[in-house]
């Protein structure tokens, strides 16, 4: 008798902002018939990339608040696995999109340890931002080892980062993880048969991510079972960071939005969510994501039914977070006091930060890159259209 088939499960991980959720869209929208579950992993009480993925895939399961590979229950994460992964459910591949400060050594532990019949692990894709990542990298070295720890490395944001600096970049990788298949990609858009084939394609991945050397460290641990709680988190990245959210029903206004976010304390390294600006454009709500000092709106028409909110996750180190929600808090929209109805022009400071969608490449003549320096003036960037590269296996 055939054994039953068994579905791979991938992890998806890379620092925050780098790019992930980006790339599991666009591998969701690419997939060519091939049924992928997601299970995302949010930093924050407010699911943001869970709500960014929710509606492209087959199935879909959410795993906050916390990092994977300390806040989240391995049993959670078994029942998410078992779900999706069981033959009535269909799937061909299940990505695990871990949070931007999970450990994916851990991670991949609590799949090997998960012991479904179901399920093979699949191999970890490491996204890394090729516009921060060596700013991150001095700050947490900790990234060099997730980069080791890959089956795939993908240097994303190319649009950003510039020929030259993508070249060096490269040459930084193949030091730091020599002959690991650096792949690189703007907006995510990698060749999905990179992924999705892990079961039937030979794979030195065995070698290159090192399973004795995981299985030893989780017995170093003193965490033979795959249990939660024995594990030291000090030295994680998430150790360092704290998540801040913030809903308001109340619209934002602008221009006070702008200045916050102009304002922004340099531990603040990253912010995700949505923004309703109210009657200064009563149709569209705002994504909106600050990567370091890279800063971005997407406008989307909301549904008839969809009831205006904002809902942020602030994610830095060594933030005030009471100060950060009454700044919030104070950018809220009056119309009956001072601020009366919205001028025209006061959306112009955030259509400056709007960039085409991503399957439509920017005009390089348009300017697409309005990246800020440290100190939050306005920067042109590189021209946006770089070709995805063939992957490099060598
Ligand atoms: N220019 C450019 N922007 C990108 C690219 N990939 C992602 N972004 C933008 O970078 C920001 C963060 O991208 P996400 O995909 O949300 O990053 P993430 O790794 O899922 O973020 P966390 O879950 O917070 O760790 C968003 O504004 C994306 O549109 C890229 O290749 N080029």
């Amino acid at each position: 008798m055939a054994p039953p088939r068994r579905v791979p499960v991938i992890v998806l991980a890379g620092f925050l902002g780098s790019g992930k959720t980006t790339l599991l869209n666009y591998l969701l929208r690419h997939s060519g018939g091939t049924r992928i579950g997601a299970i995302v992993n949010d930093f924050g009480s407010i699911e943001i990339d869970a709500m960014t993925v929710a509606g492209q895939v087959d199935s879909m399961v959410p795993l906050g608040d916390g990092c994977l590979c300390c806040a989240v229950d391995t049993d959670d994460m078994d029942e998410a696995l078992d779900r999706l992964a069981r033959p009535s459910a269909g799937m061909d591949v299940i990505i695990v999109e871990a949070s931007g400060l999970a450990e994916p050594e851990t991670v991949i532990r609590m799949i090997l340890a998960s012991g479904s019949e179901h399920t093979v692990y699949g191999g970890l894709v490491e996204v890394v931002d090729g516009a921060e990542f060596e700013n991150v990298r001095a700050r947490h070295p900790e990234l060099e080892r997730h980069v080791r720890a890959a089956d795939l490395v993908v240097l994303g944001k190319a649009d950003r980062a510039g020929e030259t600096e993508l070249r060096r970049l490269r040459g930084r990788l193949e030091q730091l993880a020599p002959g690991r298949p650096v792949v690189t990609a703007s907006h995510g858009r990698i060749d999905p048969a990179l992924l999705f084939d892990p079961v039937h394609r030979p794979r030195p991945a065995v070698e290159q991510l090192s399973f004795d050397a995981l299985l030893r460290d989780e017995a170093e641990d003193g965490d033979e079972d795959g249990a939660e709680g024995a594990e030291d988190h000090s030295g994680h990245l998430h150790a360092a960071y704290e998540s801040v959210e913030f809903t308001s029903a109340r619209p934002l206004d602008p221009r006070r939005f702008l200045d916050f976010l102009d304002g922004r304390p340099p531990g603040l390294y990253r912010i995700k969510g949505f923004v309703d600006f109210g009657p200064a454009d009563p149709v569209n709500t705002y994504a909106v994501h600050a990567v370091g000092a890279f800063l971005r709106f997407a406008p989307s028409r909301r549904r008839a039914d969809e009831e205006p909110l904002t809902q942020l996750v602030l994610i830095g180190s060594g933030t005030d977070a009471e100060a950060l929600r009454k700044e919030l808090a104070a950018c809220a929209h009056d119309a009956t006091g001072t601020d009366g109805p919205p001028r025209p022009e006061a959306m112009w400071g955030v259509l400056r930060y709007v960039e085409p969608p991503a399957d439509e490449p920017a005009d390089a003549s348009e300017d697409p890159d309005h990246d800020r320096d440290q100190n939050g003036a306005p920067d042109a960037g590189e021209p946006s259209e770089v070709p995805v590269d063939e992957p490099d296996f060598g």
